[in-house]
């Protein structure tokens, strides 16, 4: 089966930065990915790819056996989901949660004139209830906390049933219980076989939902390790990663990381 995603040799440049460094990276059906990596280590860069939101100065990236650059990305990204702080930022404040889901179908935010089939309204329904924020659905956008927001935008993501997810740091500025939450029902997702391939970017182990299979570490816009996350999520890799010796400790299927003072 061929790869749903595929980076070779993908270097970003913007003036004399280089935001990713020749990376290379397949992700293949059924797997769930994360991205750990510092701050300023090219997650989000990296995501915007896979989300055809940007393409490479140099090297070939592959999304749903698509190369870009030479295929309509607005068809393409119909069968993407992507969340990040971006798109939160472009969706209107006075916008009703259940319009906030049901737009995706469009692909654009902020509802206008376009029409919904009963079906579409039942769909956004039954993905705000999937995220724990049916309760939301009659609510304006700007006045839900941070974390209702990114169930939200989540359950958006899902909107049109993609063939991939995207989920640009979605634990950020979370609370510990809308953390779990969130941590609980991407397990969940994760272990849903009919879910989409998902790619996760977080700053954080401890952020990492159980059923997630691979790990791929960035730093500098260098891919410092990447594989099945048993034998890659390491203390060693981690401390690699974030120039830091640490010790890493893994229970449940969930992992916390901490410094090593010794
Ligand atoms: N247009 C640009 N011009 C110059 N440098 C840029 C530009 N956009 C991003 N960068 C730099 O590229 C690097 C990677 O940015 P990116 O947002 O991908 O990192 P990140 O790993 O997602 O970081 P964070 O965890 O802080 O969100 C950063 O150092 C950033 O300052």
């Amino acid at each position: 089966m061929a790869p749903v995603l595929e980076l070779a040799d993908v270097t970003v440049r913007r003036g004399t930065n280089v935001l990713l460094d020749e990376v290379g990276w397949t992700v293949e059906e059924g797997q769930r990915w994360v991205v750990l990596g510092p701050n300023g280590a090219g997650k989000t860069t990296m995501l915007q790819i896979a989300a055809t939101q940007m393409h490479p100065t140099s090297g070939t990236a592959t999304v749903l056996e698509e190369v870009l650059g030479a295929v309509d990305v607005f068809e393409l990204r119909h069968r993407i989901g992507y969340t990040s702080a971006a798109v939160a930022d472009r969706v209107p404040r006075g916008e009703r949660v259940l319009d906030v889901v049901l737009t995706a179908s469009y692909g654009v935010v902020g509802r206008w004139r376009e029409e919904y089939e009963e079906f579409d309204e039942s769909r956004a329904d039954l993905l705000l209830q999937l995220m724990g924020a049916d309760g939301l659905r009659d609510r304006t956008f700007g006045t839900l906390s941070e974390g209702e927001r990114k169930r939200v935008l989540i359950a958006r993501a899902l909107m049109t049933d993609p063939e991939l997810l995207l989920l640009d740091e979605p634990a950020a500025g979370l609370d510990l219980g809308g953390r779990e939450d969130l941590v609980g029902n991407l397990g969940k997702l994760a272990r849903d076989p009919d879910a989409p391939v998902l790619v996760l970017v977080s700053h954080h182990v401890e952020e990492i939902p159980p059923g997630f299979t691979h790990v791929l570490m960035l730093r500098g816009g260098t891919v410092t390790a990447q594989g099945p996350i048993e034998s890659t999520l390491t203390a060693q890799n981690l401390a690699i990663t974030f120039q830091m010796p640490l010790i890493l400790e893994k229970r449940d299927g969930r992992y916390a990381a901490r410094r090593s003072t010794t």
